[in-house]
């Protein structure tokens, strides 16, 4: 199995030193003919949503990306990379726009957009998840499942191929949301 990282900005290196810690193969994607390359899913990491959009625009890599991920790619979104992934877009623009959900940008503020917590995410337990200028999801619609809520406000979702938290997995010592991601990808290769 061998998953890509969208790494043309932001948190995508510790995306990686969780995949060694697993020991799933990964590379990044940096410019289109990174996308020569086979790959099992794709991971869309924290940054900035609107200098993401605007590169993947300009480098080229926008329509691969959509089409494979509307083709049934496995990916997963964290923060920005969650923005990158919403139909609705609060306070930004939509990018793929594949994901039935609606991400409210910069949602908690100024002086709450950063923080820490533990809480419950669907089916692993209670996990730790840093918050980093987040935004969290409004709501949630059509195939799309809520996966985790923190005081009140819906932070993880999946919608079939696409998985999306408003934390940051990666920025943590617990593997288990990567660890799920792991098991869609297997899961999608058996259908
Ligand atoms: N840590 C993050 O990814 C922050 C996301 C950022 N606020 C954005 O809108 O893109």
């Amino acid at each position: 199995m061998t998953i890509a990282i969208l790494a043309m900005q932001g948190a995508f290196l510790e995306h990686g030193q969780m995949l060694d810690r697993l020991g799933v193969e990964h590379f990044e994607i940096r410019k289109k003919e990174n996308l020569d390359r086979s790959f099992d899913g794709l991971i869309l990491p924290g940054g900035e949503s609107t200098v993401m959009r605007k590169l993947l625009i300009e480098l080229d890599i926008y329509d691969i990306l959509k089409e494979k991920i509307e083709d049934g790619l496995p990916v997963f979104g964290t923060c920005a990379g969650l923005i990158l992934l919403a139909d609705q877009v609060e306070d930004g623009v939509q990018c793929f726009g594949t994901m039935n959900i609606l991400a409210k940008r910069n949602a908690y503020g100024r002086q709450l957009g950063s923080f820490y917590t533990e809480d419950e995410m669907k089916g692993l337990g209670k996990i730790p998840m840093t918050f980093i200028r987040a935004p969290y999801i409004a709501d949630v619609y059509g195939n799309a499942e809520t996966l985790a809520v923190v005081d009140g406000k819906v932070v993880a979702a999946r919608q079939e191929n696409q998985l999306a938290t408003a934390f940051h997995p990666e920025l943590n010592d617990d593997t288990s949301v990567h660890e799920y991601f792991v098991q869609m990808i297997k899961e999608s290769k058996t259908q």
